[in-house]
């Protein structure tokens, strides 16, 4: 339990309060909605890496709060020199996780600042900034709720794949936040959630916010998915993403890229939702995106038992790539890219 005088909800998974970073940890949901508190930086990194806080605009939004608590600390134990004590901290922040460009964008963001300030006390700065990056990420998703429910005709069911929502963001998700939008004008009447093996983000963490809502969903197993496109009831597979390359490939929650063929075959559409910060104009293609490998318990393991036999060989990657070309639209908070390409994205980020 932590002292932050607030119920947790969806959209409070990451808060500022009184000097302290408060993370609603998502490892507990939906069992415990609980918050922990963090003071240190190194603290916030070890959150990020080990699922406190997840999903690519959340991680951002933490990060940034992150190098507050790095200037604060870096000024009490530096002083004038400040600057140099806070590079350690920025570093574990940046190596929290590897795919999440988000992190990778607000670190940036953080230290363009960092490199004006002068040799007082940054925190306050700091702090205005990380502010600024969270409210802006909730902006964002609200618009691309707007810009994706305008794509769907309806009424019709769609699919949702890991855990696109409001813990996933700074508040109101990317891909829920359509579905949220979409929903509330009677565009969509049902939410397939796939679990989301290994880590059941779709079990744990969609069907909960859905429900939150009062969204009608379904959790389904991931390979359920193709029998229910068959059926012709589905219009739209919607996913966020991690990094989205400059050509319009898209890294996600593995699985999505199986999804994305799944639905090309069976003409169903794929919308990509993500705010402008995945964006990553630096590599060519998907195939430059870094792709985590995490603990093999993640896949021996289901609901904390083992189910795999002693000394079995574990491949485990968390994300996958869907080539532009399985994209129908990327919507994002400066608007739609349909059939994405590299001079349609270059287009929109030069805006
Ligand atoms: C708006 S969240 C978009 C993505 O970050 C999400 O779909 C996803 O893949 C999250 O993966 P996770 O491993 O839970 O951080």
């Amino acid at each position: 339990m932590s002292d932050l005088p607030i119920n947790p909800t969806p959209d409070d998974a990451v808060r500022w309060h009184e000097g302290r970073l408060y993370l609603l940890d998502q490892r507990l949901l939906p069992e415990r909605a609980e918050f922990v508190g963090y003071d240190q930086a190194a603290e916030v990194a070890h959150a990020i890496r080990t699922m406190v806080v997840r999903g690519a605009p959340a991680i951002g939004v933490t990060a940034a709060y992150g190098v507050v608590l790095a200037g604060h600390a870096a000024y009490k134990l530096a002083g004038a020199d400040w600057k140099q004590a806070i590079g350690d901290d920025l570093e574990r922040l940046a190596a929290a996780r590897p795919t999440a460009v988000n992190l990778f964008w607000a670190l940036q963001r953080m230290r363009r600042l960092i490199a004006h300030l002068e040799h007082g006390d940054p925190t306050e700065a700091l702090l205005a900034e990380a502010i600024r990056i969270h409210e802006e990420d909730c902006a964002a998703s609200r618009r691309i709720g707007e810009l994706g429910a305008a794509l769907i005709e309806g009424p019709t069911e769609v699919i949702t794949h890991c855990n696109a929502g409001a813990l996933a963001t700074g508040g109101y998700g990317t891909a829920l936040g359509v579905i949220r939008s979409a929903y509330a004008q009677g565009k969509i009447i049902r939410v397939y959630a796939d679990e989301t093996r290994p880590w059941l983000q779709g079990a744990r963490l969609t069907a909960w916010e859905l429900m939150q809502d009062g969204i009608p969903v379904s959790l389904q197993a991931d390979c359920a998915a193709a029998s229910l496109m068959a059926t012709g009831r589905i219009g739209w597979v919607i996913v966020g993403a991690d990094r989205i390359a400059a050509n319009g490939d898209v890294a996600n929650k593995i699985g999505t890229y199986g999804l994305a063929i799944l639905a090309r075959y069976h003409g169903v559409k794929v919308m990509v939702a993500a705010p402008t910060s995945t964006i990553d104009l630096t590599l060519a293609s998907g195939q430059g995106i870094p792709i985590e490998e995490r603990e093999p318990t993640e896949v021996l393991n289901c609901g904390g038992r083992r189910v795999a036999p002693e000394g079995c060989e574990v491949r485990n990657p968390v994300f996958d790539v869907t080539p532009a070309v399985l994209v129908d639209a990327i919507v994002t908070e400066r608007g739609v890219i349909e059939s994405p390409n590299p001079a349609r994205l270059r287009a929109l980020m030069s805006d």
